[in-house]
């Protein structure tokens, strides 16, 4: 269970997170969704402990990031892309994050083999492809198989095979049990994969609720989307 409480962020006089609320909850894959700037990596990184909120709280089954005894077999994340130096390759890159956090080497090749990785493991990862990259972050993410991922713009760079695939994961993962929060700025790209949707705009949450729930009186997702983002086509 993701649990996040009114959360503010000032950056200088700006206040980029204004009360952000909402939960992720088990067997449920929760995508969080706002147009560019309207704070959802701002959200994610305080939620990850990389950003401290000025107040309020973004906690994982109750404890912050950083206190979790066995991060990576708790919590599997993705931000920004693969975060692998560009000179490694993925087996390299999967191998070392492995080792430093007490996982079993044979993850490597598990992960990689889920993701689509076994034939291209052994390339420079500056080789690799907007959308390859992303399905490194991924495996990264899935290493100590953690009951709970957040992902950040996982669907960016895929091709529609890639998020076909995409979506079928986060749904397997949810059956399992699994609690699954991923971001975007695409509303149709990940609302078919949701259950539950949160929509942000400009630092402030304008909704929550199931995918009938957000887009009931529109006529479709996308305008749901840009009615309550003020977004202009
Ligand atoms: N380090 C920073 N210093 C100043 N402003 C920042 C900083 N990081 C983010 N912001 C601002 O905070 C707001 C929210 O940014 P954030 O990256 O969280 O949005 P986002 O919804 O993830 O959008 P995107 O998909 O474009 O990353 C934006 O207006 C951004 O310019």
């Amino acid at each position: 269970m993701i649990t996040i409480d009114q959360v503010v962020k000032r950056r200088r006089s700006r206040t980029i997170l204004d009360h952000v609320g909402f939960e992720a909850r088990p067997g449920r894959v929760t995508a969080f969704l706002g147009p560019n700037g309207a704070g959802k990596s701002s959200t994610l990184r305080i939620l990850l402990g990389i950003d401290h909120p000025d107040s309020g709280s973004a906690l994982f089954n109750g404890r912050p990031y950083r206190t979790l005894s066995d991060p990576l077999r708790t919590v599997g994340s993705m931000l920004e892309g693969s975060g692998a130096h560009r000179s490694r390759t993925a087996r390299n890159h999967l191998a070392w994050i492995a080792r430093s956090n007490g996982i079993p080497q044979r993850r490597v090749d598990e992960v990689l083999d889920e993701v689509g990785l076994a034939g291209d493991a052994k390339a420079r990862v500056a080789k690799y492809s907007l959308g390859m990259g992303q399905r490194l972050g991924i495996a990264a993410a899935l290493l100590g198989e953690p009951e709970m991922l957040v992902l950040d713009e996982p669907v960016n760079g895929l091709d529609p095979e890639g998020i076909r695939w995409i979506r079928g994961l986060l749904r397997g993962r949810a059956e399992a049990g699994g609690t699954v929060l991923l971001s975007s700025h695409l509303m149709s790209e990940v609302a078919d994969a949701a259950d539950d949707l949160v929509v942000i705009a400009g630092g402030r949450i304008v909704t929550t609720g199931t995918v009938t729930e957000v887009t009931a009186g529109y006529a479709d997702l996308e305008e749901a989307f840009f009615a309550l983002t003020g977004v202009t086509r």
